[in-house]
């Protein structure tokens, strides 16, 4: 399994598994096939409404607590000093967990302006060792300008939209600079269009490989943590096997010449509680 090393000296598999859209105890069925493939890495949040799935098939698969990472999220409307901790203890319950490895705020939601407090209670639990690692999920270049300037520890990851039809690259750049990872959420573009293009397919075949498995690979040549989700045990494996190729420089170009720019999620700056 490729690991990463984040600014904070802890370890991260660079690929995991996502759990976005599945309920509870679909969630415990896919955890499952998942660390039975060999992932290791899980990201959930509490509104994906499933931590105590993940937690039990957590627990059932009776591999050693220190042998996971587990990310979850704090909400939206759970911002802010106070809301946050008691969010924080409410997940982890959830999770059965003493511990989780990365907590992540989930928006920005830049018009309530409580990001930097909800990061400073991500900091008192990071200092009390209630969480290895902190870090955020899209922020935007002046969020993260933010946070370093008026925070003390530095975020691990930034948790954002990419995939080749939206390739980040100048989010991507200012977080290489300040070493903060990216990890890309709906890496295949939920299962949409970029699996069905030309170019991408193209380069599978020569490679005997799918285009989500080219995809994949693609992210992490670049660098880049991924999460995929599947519900589908062949696809779960499928887009656990992209260890054992490589992509070139010039079919890694033809991949980044794809982007268009086109968000499946929400605009960081219009996302404020849903
Ligand atoms: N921080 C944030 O704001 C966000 C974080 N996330 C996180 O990122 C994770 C991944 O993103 P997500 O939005 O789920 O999208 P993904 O890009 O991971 O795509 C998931 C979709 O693609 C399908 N799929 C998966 N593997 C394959 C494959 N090999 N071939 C064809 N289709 C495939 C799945 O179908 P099926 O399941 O039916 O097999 C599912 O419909 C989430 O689960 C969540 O953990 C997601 C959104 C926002
Ligand atoms: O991770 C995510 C998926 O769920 C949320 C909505 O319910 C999204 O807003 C969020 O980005």
């Amino acid at each position: 399994m490729n690991l990463v090393t984040l600014n904070n000296g802890i370890k991260m598999p660079q690929l995991g598994f996502g759990v976005f859209k599945v309920e509870n105890e679909q969630a415990t069925q896919a955890v499952a096939t998942a660390l039975e493939v060999g992932y290791r890495s899980i990201d959930t949040a509490m509104i994906y409404r499933n931590e105590e799935g993940v937690g039990k098939a957590l627990r059932e698969s009776q591999i050693p607590r220190e042998e996971l990472f587990i990310t979850t999220k704090v909400w939206n409307t759970d911002q802010g000093y106070k809301n946050t901790k008691r969010a924080f203890e409410e997940s982890i319950k959830r999770l059965g967990l003493e511990y989780v490895d990365l907590y992540l705020i989930h928006w920005p939601t830049p018009r309530f302006d409580t990001y930097i407090e909800t990061y400073q209670a991500l900091e008192e639990l990071y200092y009390e060792g209630r969480v290895k690692a902190i870090g955020v999920s899209n922020f935007e270049i002046a969020h993260l300008e933010r946070i370093l300037q008026e925070c003390k520890v530095k975020p691990v990851v930034n948790q954002i939209e990419c995939h080749p039809h939206l390739t980040q690259k100048k989010l991507k750049a200012f977080c290489a600079q300040h070493d903060i990872f990216v990890e890309a959420w709906s890496p295949l573009e939920q299962g949409g269009e970029v699996l069905q293009d030309d170019a991408i397919t193209k380069i599978g075949s020569t490679h005997n490989k799918t285009a989500a498995q080219v995809v994949l690979r693609w992210h992490i040549q670049n660098n880049t943590i991924v999460i995929p989700k599947s519900i589908t045990p062949v696809r779960i494996e499928e887009n656990f096997n992209i260890f054992n190729f490589e992509l070139s420089d010039e079919e890694m170009s033809i991949i980044d010449n794809l982007n268009i720019d086109r968000r499946k999620g929400s605009d960081p700056n219009e996302m404020h509680v849903k």
